[in-house]
């Protein structure tokens, strides 16, 4: 792929995953522009200043709310291509501030686009979708009935169970403000360019992760935790739904998806990007615990129940017709035998180093909660993707990250 000299601009080059990609772009000899909120401070954003990109990136200052700025900025940038990234990307916040997300991450999505029509200008543009969009995903004809049970109503009803692997065909049954907000986005992308011609591809990206993920997901607030017990700042994890699923990849991978979508992705489509795997909140904390230096022999509930022995011994049984990589509680749960609910109040997880207490905080449960996600991704994969990176290699780069303690504090 021939990136020298391409003008880029970035919404959201300040975030986690926009540093990556800018860094990414820049090492191949593109002109980098960001769109940037201007800090009352006057700092520059942690994530740009690891990176070392603060001084080679053209940084814009404009709003996805304010259409005019966004104007501006195509002006000054003239670009080839367009990466959207920009949002209010946690999902409890979206329930706390609904109106918020929808503002940034809807009416700031139809101002770019907008922005794009009347200045007549002609960028590739990648919109950063969300498996989020694929939501209430149903996995088993058990899951299917708790879920009717819990919601009163499934729309749409699905027309095969299990509905996993997610492929891009898969119903969109969002469940947060947040992922109502990307359906939206995905949607206007595709407007665009049946309505005006506008060279939109949509990217529905599972979740990634690595070295300076935002504080608050679930794989940074493990490996954060994690570390903290190792320099005996803390003497617990307090977590949410050890129960959930998540299809977790390196966002070093996802951000060459992102580049070879901008390039070789068809105008008019929607692309997964993910990992083929999927593995639960439980498996992310032990595997921290084991990677971090504690040997796990055994988990049981606070009650003495549930008492599980090798809980992270690797298992390879196909799950959904796929073989990948997960460990014995995940296939567990997978399979329908073990489940944790707020009633078991958390678990003791006993170590070679003696034991350690993983509480279950009520608050960090979700009023609606995606169960599981796990990626079909052939789609991707026949325009030239792959994943290079294992679940145990994000846990690496996460844990050395919070070795320092400024990291840790941030
Ligand atoms: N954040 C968080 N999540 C927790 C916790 N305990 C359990 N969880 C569970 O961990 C899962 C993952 O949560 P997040 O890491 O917050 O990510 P997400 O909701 O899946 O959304 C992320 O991925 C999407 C891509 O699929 C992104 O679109 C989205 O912006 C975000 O990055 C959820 O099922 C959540 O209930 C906790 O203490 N904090």
């Amino acid at each position: 792929m021939n990136w020298k000299e391409k003008n880029i601009l970035i919404t959201g080059i300040s975030g986690f995953v926009g540093s990556y990609l800018a860094e990414e772009l820049l090492k191949s000899g593109s002109n980098v522009f960001g769109l940037i909120q201007r800090r009352a401070d006057g700092t520059k954003a942690k994530n740009m200043v690891d990176h070392g990109i603060e001084k080679d990136v053209k940084l814009l200052e404009g709003d996805l709310t304010d259409i005019t700025s966004l104007a501006n900025a195509l002006d000054e940038s003239q670009p080839d291509y367009i990466f959207h990234l920009a949002a209010q990307s946690f999902v409890p916040r979206s329930f706390k501030n609904p109106m918020e997300t929808q503002t940034i991450n809807s009416i700031g999505t139809a101002n770019l686009l907008e922005a794009i029509r009347i200045k007549n200008c002609d960028p590739k543009i990648v919109f950063a979708g969300s498996s989020e969009e694929y939501g209430l995903v149903i996995s088993s004809e058990e899951q299917h009935k708790q879920a009717q049970r819990q919601y009163g109503t499934i729309f749409p009803e699905p027309e095969k169970i299990p509905e996993i692997p997610i492929t891009e065909t898969n119903p969109l049954r969002p469940m947060s403000p947040y992922a109502v907000s990307k359906v939206h986005g995905d949607f206007l992308m595709r407007n665009y360019y049946h309505s005006y011609g506008l060279n939109t591809v949509v990217s529905r990206a599972f979740n990634h992760e690595g070295a300076g993920r935002g504080l608050m997901f679930v794989t940074s607030v493990i490996t954060n935790q994690v570390m903290k017990l190792k320099f005996g700042e803390t003497d617990k994890i307090n977590i949410g739904n050890v129960n959930a699923f998540r299809d977790w990849s390196h966002v070093k991978d996802i951000i060459k998806g992102y580049m070879l979508l901008a390039q070789n992705g068809k105008s008019g489509e929607v692309y997964n990007q993910g990992s083929m795997r999927t593995n639960s909140i439980l498996s992310y904390i032990l595997l921290s615990l084991e990677h971090a230096g504690w040997n796990v022999n055994k988990i049981e509930t606070f009650n003495g129940k549930k008492t599980i022995k090798d809980p992270t011994e690797n298992d390879d049984n196909k799950v959904y017709g796929v073989k990948f990589d997960k460990t014995k509680v995940d296939n567990m749960m997978l399979e329908g035998n073990l489940e944790y609910s707020i009633e078991d109040k958390g678990i003791l997880v006993d170590t070679d180093k003696g034991t350690i207490t993983v509480e279950f905080n009520p608050d960090r449960f979700r009023p609606a909660e995606v169960p599981i996600l796990f990626s079909n991704t052939e789609k991707i994969q026949k325009i030239g993707a792959k994943i290079d990176y294992k679940v145990k290699d994000i846990i690496k780069d996460q844990l050395n990250y919070y070795i320092k303690e400024g990291n840790r504090l941030y």
